[in-house]
């Protein structure tokens, strides 16, 4: 069984006011966009957000037809790391593919190939040549890294590196992701304007 965790926690703060996990996206709030997607991959869904977002995010994945559960934060703010153990935590899959709400580009068949690469492994991340590992676009075995997780909060250490460092992790390299992705998987929407362009992307004139 494999899970998806929508990892929808954070403020937002360059997109402005509104919460961009349910901001439109050309008809459609843009986790929903993100859900659709994985829900050809996934057998079931975690989204990890605030308390208050709920109720919001609760509609917009309305309709979804695989099992959503919503894993809050015990403590909000503590960073995507924090979000991802969270969300790791209510997983029932043992590998699970992580995606930030803000990637409506996500490539379902890419998350396939990160399942097939992590078995046997801990995690299977993605790195484009000179960038930082996509840590929010990534498949976790989902026990040791929530684990791993905790270890490092408990050191007071946020960064998502320290735990994917102490587990037995697989790099999916840039030659890779050319062959297996489309280039906009990793595409993701911080701002109003980034909003606007990727509303043609879909076809919203
Ligand atoms: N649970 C949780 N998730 C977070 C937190 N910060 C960011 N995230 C999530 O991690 C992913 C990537 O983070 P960002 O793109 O920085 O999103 P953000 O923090 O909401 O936006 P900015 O305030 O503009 O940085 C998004 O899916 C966020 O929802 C946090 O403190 N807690
Ligand atoms: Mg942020």
């Amino acid at each position: 069984m494999r899970s998806g965790v929508i990892l929808a926690g954070g403020y937002s703060t360059r997109f402005g006011d509104e919460d961009k996990a349910t901001a439109d996206l050309a008809g459609e709030p843009m986790i929903r966009r993100v859900a659709d997607r994985l829900e050809g991959v996934v057998d079931d869904l975690v989204v990890n957000c605030r308390a208050e977002q709920r109720a919001r995010l609760e509609a917009a994945l309305a309709g979804v037809e695989i099992p959503v559960q919503y894993a809050e934060d015990p403590e909000p703010d503590q960073g995507p790391m924090a979000g991802i153990m969270t969300g790791l935590r209510e997983a029932d899959g043992e590998y699970a593919a992580v995606v930030a709400c803000d990637m409506p580009f996500v490539d379902a068949s890419f998350l396939d190939y990160l399942f097939e690469r992590a078995a046997g492994h801990d995690a299977a991340v993605p790195q484009v040549e000179d960038e930082w590992f996509q840590t929010t676009q990534a498949v976790y075995r989902t026990e040791p890294m929530a684990q791993a997780c905790a270890k490092a909060l408990a050191d007071d250490e946020h960064k998502i590196v320290v735990p994917l460092f102490r587990l037995d992790y697989v790099v999916v390299d840039a030659a890779e992701i050319r062959e297996h992705a489309t280039e906009d998987t990793f595409r993701n929407v911080n701002t109003r304007e980034k909003l606007e362009t990727a509303r043609s992307a879909f076809g919203d004139e």
